[in-house]
């Protein structure tokens, strides 16, 4: 009883503990496989902004206002990243990558990758970067047209049916492989890329926004490696991983100090420089693998299961699906691709990724963040090395901000025949110095692929029947829903 209630002082109100699990009992009891539910209803029951609660022996609070949200992802205290089996387990049980490491590790390593990704055209317009989008997104469309080429395709291609997400998994992740090395995977060995994108969904399904029961107790491993989620977390990120060491094997062989080709050596060219100069360094060939797989993963993952969504949302609306072929035609024709310039024009088709992005928020909770150092929140103190959950997913549905925010409605974002950003309140990329290091490349990538794919097709169910209402949402650390078939007809 005494330690069902132990809490640190001044802390916010919410759960009582239970034996092993902490409160994750009763946040699962309240909303099993759907955590963003769970903190909605306990939000209301403690009558509280900030639920204060511990997930095992982790002291958490989940922030369910919209203002302090936005105040937890710029307040620097609140820029860590927990310490978890979940994220060691990745990266050969160091603390690498981007995604979870902080401090001046992360400072360094973010500021390094995204200053010289950009010479390769991440995070900014780019021409060769769109027209390496745009040729895959042509062979995408062809498979759709002409049915699998190779064996492998027809894992995604059957007759008039694709296989979402995976038809949409090419052009995204070439696009990264791409700026990381100046080459694309070509079609004839797409089967890499979609295995990559299945490991990939494979780690995000077997934990969750806030590291899972794995993370919380992590013997589970040596008990009940299957059971636990364990071994298909190594499986999956072992064929994301794999496929980036030897990217980066193949540039350390061939690698020219004196003159850099593409991001990886420019990478190694620094690595060298400063283990020369500096006893210590951030720099190594691991973290360049992990660099490598922390912009890879959402490319192949959230940004398909976005569209995914979408596609799934027209299934539900078709009348929306008649909006965005009016504003295709209009607005480019059909003799050449949607391109980036054309994004201004489209303001339906730009709002229809901004809504879905609110609607069906991707990352509910967020990466959770970490108190670096004793703080206070709203008047409660929070200790050092609190778990910080910002609820994204309760913001996207605040109704003093979207008045009715159960509808999907394009047109919330839409003044005088314009995209109204101003109007766009939400954060499903997160804010901050956290805020996602893939936005512009989400949304440019989204854009370009979404368009060619309704310029070229009427979707349709696989059945020939009205789907009535949406797929199960799968919980893992992004919110996805199963694999499914849809048919496809091309456009006359
Ligand atoms: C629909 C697509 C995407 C969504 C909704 C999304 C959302 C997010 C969110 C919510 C975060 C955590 C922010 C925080 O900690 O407060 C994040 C982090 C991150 N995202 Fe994305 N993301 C998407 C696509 C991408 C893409 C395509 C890339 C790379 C190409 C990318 C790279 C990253 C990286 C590297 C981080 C870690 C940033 C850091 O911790 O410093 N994301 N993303």
């Amino acid at each position: 009883y005494k330690n069902a209630y132990k809490r640190p002082e001044n802390f916010p109100p919410g759960p009582p503990s239970l034996p092993v699990y902490g409160a994750f009992w009763i946040v699962l009891a309240n909303g099993f496989g759907d955590l963003s539910l769970a903190f909605r209803k306990l939000g209301q029951k403690y009558n509280t902004k900030l639920i204060g609660l511990n997930m095992g022996p982790v002291p958490t609070v989940v922030v369910n206002d919209p203002h302090l949200i936005k105040e937890v992802l710029n307040r620097e205290e609140f820029d860590g990243r927990l310490d978890i089996i979940l994220t060691r387990l990745r990266s050969f049980w160091k603390k690498l990558g981007i995604f979870f490491t902080d401090g001046y590790f992360w400072h360094i390593q973010r500021r390094f990758t995204l200053r010289y990704l950009r010479d390769y055209g991440f995070g900014r317009r780019d021409d060769t970067l769109e027209s390496v989008v745009a040729d895959e997104i042509k062979v995408m469309l062809e498979m759709g047209y002409d049915g699998p080429k190779y064996p492998s395709e027809k894992e995604v291609v059957n007759g008039d049916l694709i296989y979402l997400p995976f038809f949409f998994t090419v052009p995204f992740v070439n696009g990264i492989v791409h700026i990381l090395s100046r080459k694309t995977v070509p079609r004839e060995q797409y089967k890499k890329l979609w295995s990559l994108a299945r490991g990939t969904l494979l780690f995000q399904r077997n934990s969750n926004d806030m590291g899972g029961a794995l993370s919380l107790t992590p013997w589970l491993k040596n008990i009940m490696p299957n059971y636990s989620g364990y071994n298909a977390l190594v499986k999956g990120n072992q064929s994301i991983q794999d496929f980036f060491q030897k990217l980066v094997k193949d540039a350390q062989e061939t690698h020219d100090i004196t003159y850099d080709r593409h991001f990886l050596d420019v990478y190694l060219t620094e690595m060298k420089k400063e283990i020369t100069k500096e006893k210590r360094s951030t720099f190594s060939v691991d973290q360049l693998v992990l660099t490598c797989v922390d912009y890879s993963f959402p490319a192949a993952s959230a940004v398909q299961f976005t569209l995914t969504f979408l596609v799934e949302r027209l299934l539900l609306q078709p009348e929306i699906q008649d909006k965005i072929h009016e504003e295709i035609d209009r607005v480019v024709g059909r003799d050449r691709l949607p391109n980036l310039d054309d994004r201004r024009n489209m303001p339906y088709v730009e709002a229809c990724i901004r809504e879905i992005l609110r609607y069906d928020t991707t990352v509910p909770l967020s990466i959770p963040h970490r108190a670096m150092i004793n703080t206070k929140l709203a008047g409660y103190d929070i200790p050092e090395n609190t778990m910080v959950s910002p609820h994204l997913a309760m913001l996207h549905m605040d109704e003093e901000i979207w008045g009715d925010p159960q509808n999907f409605r394009p047109e919330r974002f839409i003044k005088d025949g314009q995209l109204d950003l101003a109007s766009d309140k939400s954060l499903p990329f997160g804010a901050g110095r956290r805020l996602c290091a893939g936005e512009t490349y989400a949304r440019q990538t989204m854009f370009q692929v979404f368009a060619a794919f309704m310029q070229a097709f009427t979707v349709s169910t696989a059945d020939g029947k009205p789907l009535l209402r949406p797929a199960k949402r799968i919980q893992g650390i992004i919110t996805t829903i199963p694999e499914f078939w849809v048919r496809i007809t091309p456009r006359t």
